[in-house]
């Protein structure tokens, strides 16, 4: 199981950069284990850092789907932003109503919120590799994530498909959502290019970003998505949750 134990230990929960490392070494067992060895709980042995791949893309572009395609072959596990907020939503939780009102509105739910559900999916889980989908919308969604979390991808893919194409799809999605309708799309749409488009551009920067074209048919989609995780093959070989008939399993015959 991986978890962020620093957080245990109030030494280290300033965001800036150098607490910042400690934070995230102190999270996958490495030397900071060492110096606040009392207040932090022992991590499982041998615990690394997850491999996380950020899925990134307009609304309708296709990233549950090929999420779908990226889970059957490579094992990752599947965190769809969208999903956890609607679970909220349909749970009645305390932030139920306010999480609703935006996503018919088509805004972007306050980072800290997605930020804690995601977490709480990462601490509890037992898979070490993890595809956040939808997710970070925003600077602020990114920023929060590095301070909370305090990981940062290792791949992020982005989905790039023409607004016309994306529109076509959300109005044939047919999954009964509250914001698949024209007036709540095209509010989405303004706000992806405003606020998603500089998280795109700061991976790019980084040279974390693939960008994959988003047109034709989910599986040649998919024959571009392929390539991009195979020099991280010897990664997810090593993981415990791959799926058996994953390309990336060693034949023991
Ligand atoms: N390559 C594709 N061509 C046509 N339709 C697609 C394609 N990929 C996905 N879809 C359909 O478009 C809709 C939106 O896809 P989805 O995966 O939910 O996108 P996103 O998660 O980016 O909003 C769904 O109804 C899905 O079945
Ligand atoms: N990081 C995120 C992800 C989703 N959301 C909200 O959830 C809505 C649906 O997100 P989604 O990822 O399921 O949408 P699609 O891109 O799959 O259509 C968004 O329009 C936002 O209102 C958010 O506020 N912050
Ligand atoms: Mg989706």
């Amino acid at each position: 199981m991986w978890r962020r134990v620093a957080s245990l230990s109030p030494m280290i929960s300033s965001s800036s950069p150098s607490r910042s490392l400690a934070r995230n070494q102190a999270a996958f067992g490495l030397n900071i284990r060492e110096s606040f060895a009392t207040e932090i709980s022992k991590p499982e042995e041998g615990a690394k850092s997850p491999f996380i791949t950020f899925v990134l893309g307009g609304p309708g572009s296709g990233k549950g789907t090929q999420c779908e395609k990226i889970v059957e072959t490579f094992g990752l596990t599947h965190l769809s932003a969208g999903d956890l907020l609607r679970r909220e939503i349909a749970m009645h939780t305390k932030n139920g109503d306010m999480i609703l009102n935006l996503i018919k509105d088509g805004k972007i739910v306050p980072s800290e919120v997605t930020v804690k559900l995601l977490q709480k999916e990462l601490e509890s889980s037992n898979s070490s590799k993890f595809l956040i989908d939808g997710f970070p919308r925003t600077e602020e969604n990114r920023v929060a994530f590095e301070r909370i979390v305090g990981a940062d991808p290792d791949v992020v893919l982005f989905f790039d498909c023409p607004e016309e194409e994306m529109v076509k799809r959300v109005l044939n999605r047919n999954q009964g959502r509250v914001d698949d309708n024209i007036t709540t799309m095209k509010k989405r749409l303004k706000i992806f290019e405003a606020l998603n488009r500089p998280v795109i551009d700061y991976y790019k920067n980084k040279g974390k970003l693939y960008t994959i074209n988003a047109v034709g048919t989910v599986d040649d989609i998919f024959k571009q998505v392929l390539p991009i995780f195979t020099p991280f093959e010897e990664q997810l070989k090593q993981s415990r949750h791959v799926n058996p008939k994953s390309p990336l399993v060693e034949n023991s015959s």
